[in-house]
């Protein structure tokens, strides 16, 4: 029983370890070996409890890997002893730091203050920013930081998370980040409300020349005629993006007793339905409607989306409101068209450039009505993102996936917590896999086999696959891989990894029953490894928490992956097992797992020796010598 657990907590924080230790490898680094984890099972008679042995790689960050132990043992609600006092200082971790580049709500900056050391340095130039940046972990901005490539070249690997405290995330180069293994995470809800109510303040003082006629009164005219408005009720209001702010305004135009449709390609109808709106092509909404609202992510497929062709289409007199992007909008085409009176007004919170040049004809236009990207500037939203972010970041940084990542999958915590033993056996199905291959034309093609009793539907294999990849590229490159790159970085190598779902009729409890890991078209430097069809393949299972080898090319065997592995594959007779280990036992190699296993009685077996300590070169020499070994390989987990 307190094994068990113990086994069951040592794999939930390797798991831990594992996930943090991806991102604390800076991609520029030589690849090394990773950090020891030790675990000793110390007699107790009613609770499970071990001694932890953290010997950190020097050329690794430690504190974020002690900080993930801690909360692992911490959740694995098991004793966590430090057996050395000369270790305390790895205990005792400097706090990560942060760097908030915007204005950002109290609340959030606290939360963040709790967790890492916080530098709050707003108006920085691009140099300064790139100068900061290789001496923060995380970096929280606005919409008014640009977070470019450069950004990422310069934080040198050391910047593992970027916030953005809001929805849009147009400033930010995601596929910089993704190849850098930079997660980038939003607060996608609190200020969706702030953004709506601000569409809704903008279309109805759009309507009435609310602020042309304050700036008139203010000016000490009183021109009543000149600001004779439009009414709202009974007209269409075309909502470009139903997502969470367009709904809303939606919902609130509604309320207006306004007509409203709406255009989203990728909405679902019935919830569109639900709120009383229809969604139309395109050029339906833009051809019907007598005011416009924005609503779209700004992306290479909706950048100046607006332009002479589609405003040309518009209803004469149409009037736009945009509190989604500038960018999609062509804001030269819409002075024109607000020239030729094609749109009549236009409501403007967001601009191509901010802020936009002082002479810009557009801000200046007298049909015109801007506000400085006011949208998410409430009190309450800025509050709600902050800490909505602050959250985020401060979970990311702990190694915890996040709810809200945006170039990542997002893999809920109880799928990630199910999953924790077999992202283990995945990431070293994957490194044992690699150490087999012997030169040939290059590891292209990498097949996993799932064989699970689960619904395909009810398998998330993303962590799984990305854990593969990693065991793969690692140990023969000086690339890292986590969740966030994994498959970039094996697009990049030209890897292509297939997926296949076997069902098995086991119990669907367990997410998954075993792994099989098939590399073709290459040599393998232990030839049993090849099966029939020739491709290296090896195959494993978790058992009681613990990732086992379970297959070797065509034999089985059942080893637990710990330790580092000897594979030989010799004449099956007896006294083989007590030849090789006493070869070892001389060289006092400990041998913690042995498995035999063998196609045939008495023609071939493969033992699977798993040693704690990596034999020296004679060692190894010796154990190929013995008569009728006739082939044996290394493998480091
Ligand atoms: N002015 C401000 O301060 C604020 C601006 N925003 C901006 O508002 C926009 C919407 O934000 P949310 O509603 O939170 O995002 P969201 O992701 O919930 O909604 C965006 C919607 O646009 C749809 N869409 C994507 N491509 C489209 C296309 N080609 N045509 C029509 N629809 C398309 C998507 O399917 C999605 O439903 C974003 O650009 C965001 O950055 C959000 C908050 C504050
Ligand atoms: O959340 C968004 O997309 C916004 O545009 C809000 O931008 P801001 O955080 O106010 O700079």
């Amino acid at each position: 029983m307190a094994s068990s657990a113990t086994a069951a907590a040592a794999a939930f924080i390797s798991t831990k370890l594992i996930t943090q230790q991806s991102s604390d490898l800076p991609p520029t680094s030589a690849p090394t070996p990773t950090s020891k984890l030790s675990f000793l099972p110390t007699p107790s008679n009613n609770s499970a409890s071990f001694k932890l042995l953290y010997a950190p790689n020097r050329n690794r960050s430690s504190p974020p890997v002690l900080n993930v132990l801690k909360t692992a043992v911490e959740s694995a609600s098991i004793s966590f002893s430090d057996p050395t006092p000369r270790r305390d200082s790895i205990l005792t971790p400097p706090k990560p730091t942060i760097l908030v580049s915007e204005k950002l709500g109290e609340a959030g900056l606290q939360l963040l203050r709790t967790f890492a050391n916080v530098d709050c340095s707003y108006n920085l130039s691009p140099d300064d920013l790139c100068a900061k940046i290789s001496l923060c972990d995380a970096l929280i901005v606005r919409s008014g930081t640009k977070v470019t490539r450069q950004v990422f070249q310069a934080a040198q690997g050391r910047l593992k998370v970027v916030g953005r405290a809001g929805v849009g995330i147009d400033n930010v180069d995601l596929q910089a980040a993704t190849e850098f293994g930079c997660l980038v995470v939003n607060a996608p809800t609190a200020n969706t409300i702030a953004a709506a109510e601000h569409g809704i303040a903008l279309l109805a003082s759009m309507a009435r020349n609310v602020p042309q006629a304050d700036a008139s009164m203010k000016a000490g005219k009183w021109q009543r005629n000149k600001y004779v408005g439009v009414s709202l009720v009974g007209k269409t209001l075309a909502v470009m993006g139903f997502g969470k702010v367009g709904s809303e305004v939606a919902r609130r135009a509604k309320g207006l007793g306004m007509n409203v449709i709406a255009h989203d390609p990728y909405a679902p109808a019935d919830r569109a339905r639900a709120i009383g709106v229809d969604l139309v092509s395109f050029d339906e909404a833009i051809s019907t409607a007598d005011f416009i609202s924005l609503h779209m992510p700004l992306t290479p497929a909706t950048s100046k989306i607006f332009n002479d062709e589609t405003f040309s289409k518009m209803k004469k007199g149409a009037r736009i409101i945009n509190v989604a992007r500038g960018g999609v909008i062509d804001e030269d085409a819409l002075v024109r068209a607000l020239d030729s009176g094609t749109v009549a007004q236009a409501a403007l919170d967001v601009f191509t450039e901010e802020p936009p040049p002082k002479d810009s004809k557009l801000v200046q236009h007298e049909n015109v009505i801007v506000t400085p990207h006011l949208g998410a500037s409430t009190k309450e939203a800025q509050e709600g993102v902050a800490v909505e972010i602050a959250e985020a970041v401060v979970g990311a940084l702990k190694g915890e996936l996040a709810a809200t990542a945006v170039n990542a999958p997002m893999v809920p915590a109880e799928v990630m917590s199910e999953l924790a033993p077999y992202v283990v056996l995945a990431e070293k199905l994957g490194r044992l896999a690699v150490q087999l291959v012997a030169g040939g034309s290059g590891i292209q093609s990498v097949k996993v086999v799932y064989r699970s009793a689960r619904d395909p539907d009810n398998l998330d294999t993303r962590l799984l696959r990305a854990m593969i990849v990693k065991g793969i590229i690692e140990p023969i490159s000086i690339s890292f891989v986590n969740l966030v790159n994994a498959d970039f970085t094996a697009k990049q190598k030209g890897l292509r990894i297939s997926e296949e779902r076997v069902f098995v009729d086991s119990s669907p409890e367990y997410p998954v029953d075993s792994i099989q890991v098939q590399i073709s078209n290459v040599q393998s430097k232990f030839a049993s490894a090849l099966s029939e069809t020739g491709n290296i393949s090896i195959d494993g299972k978790v058992k009681y928490g613990i990732p086992h080898l379970t297959g070797v090319g065509s034999f089985s065997v059942d080893v637990s992956l710990e330790g580092n592995l000897i594979l030989c594959r010799q004449v099956d007779q007896p006294g083989m097992i007590g030849r090789v280990g006493n070869i070892l036992g001389e060289s006092n190699v400990n041998v913690s797992f042995m498995s035999v296993g063998r196609t045939a009685k008495r023609i071939k077996a493969i033992m699977a020796i798993g040693v704690d300590e990596e034999p020296d070169k004679d060692t190894l020499k010796k154990v190929g010598e013995v008569p009728a070994v006739e082939e044996f390989v290394f493998l480091e987990l």
